[in-house]
């Protein structure tokens, strides 16, 4: 569904964000992606969907090649990859029901953006995914009377309701506690399961990695490292990725979450 060829990013500055990473990524696998500060997470995620340029290499999504595309058809393809954000993106100023509904730009015609005038089916369908993530009786409300759990929320629905087949997810927890982070994270991937939607979801946490996903990519100076199920990061497999730490202790700690969650 999504397929990486020999995908190289080099900046300007001469940093080799990313070196020839292959990946591929079947239909409704939701994977995280770890690795230390800097090893080109997030740059992985923004090649994708070309926010950042990639220097060479291919990226297909779902057989459509997107290095080549001119902006106009990048556009419309964009449509097919939902994106949430650390930090959220919204427009504070506008409300929950506006933000979301701001995912479908991508598909109304100009005056209609312009106008913010939505067809029906698309207010339908944001009221239906604010009922999803627990958040319908704050459609009214305005983006910066929220916490930050509840923008992440909005984050959501406003990536879901751009209908994408693929959802990338940049650090959705970085800016959280831990018992949000969690719900979080378990509502990205319930609605991806859901769905049957694709998604690569950047984490600073491995535990909260492992509690969640069904696969696991751990990239250290550009490159993959690590490809493999959750319970497969050992010690040592961590070691290699980030370097030397007390891993009992982490690994320890998924294992307390866990007790955490079936209290909560
Ligand atoms: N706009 C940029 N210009 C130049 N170099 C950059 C740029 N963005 C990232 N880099 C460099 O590319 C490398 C990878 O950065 P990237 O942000 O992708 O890593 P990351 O794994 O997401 O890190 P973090 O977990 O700290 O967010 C780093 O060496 C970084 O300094």
């Amino acid at each position: 569904m999504l397929r990486l060829e020999k995908l190289v990013k080099t900046y300007k500055t001469g940093d080799q964000a990313l070196k020839a990473v292959d990946l591929e990524i079947p239909e409704g696998q939701v994977l995280a992606l770890i690795g230390p500060s800097g090893a080109g997470k997030s740059t992985l995620i923004r090649c994708i969907n070309r926010l950042v340029e990639p220097t060479s290499g291919n990226v297909y999504l779902a057989g459509t090649e997107l290095t080549g595309l001119s902006s106009g058809a990048l556009r419309k393809e964009r449509r097919r990859m939902g994106m949430i954000f650390q930090e959220y993106a919204l427009v504070e100023r506008l409300t929950v029901m506006e933000n979301v509904l701001s995912g479908r730009l991508g598909y109304v015609g100009f005056w209609r953006s312009f106008t913010r005038r939505y067809p029906q089916s698309d207010v339908d369908e944001a009221f239906r995914l604010l009922d999803r993530v627990g958040l319908l009786a704050m459609a009214d409300k305005r983006a910066d009377e929220l916490s930050g759990g509840q923008r992440q929320r909005v984050g959501i629905c406003r990536a879901l309701i751009q209908n994408p087949a693929l959802l990338l997810v940049d650090e959705p927890t970085a800016s959280l506690d831990p018992k949000t982070s969690r719900q979080i994270m378990r509502l990205v991937c319930e609605l991806c399961q859901e769905r049957g939607l694709a998604a690569i979801i950047n984490i600073h946490d491995v535990a909260l990695a492992q509690m969640f996903v069904q696969r696991v990519i751990g990239l250290r100076f550009g490159a993959v490292e690590f490809d493999g199920p959750p319970e497969a990061l050992t010690p040592d497999v961590l070691t290699t990725i980030y370097g030397e730490e007390d891993w009992e202790a982490t690994i320890a700690k998924v294992e307390d979450e866990e007790e955490i969650e079936v209290a909560e």
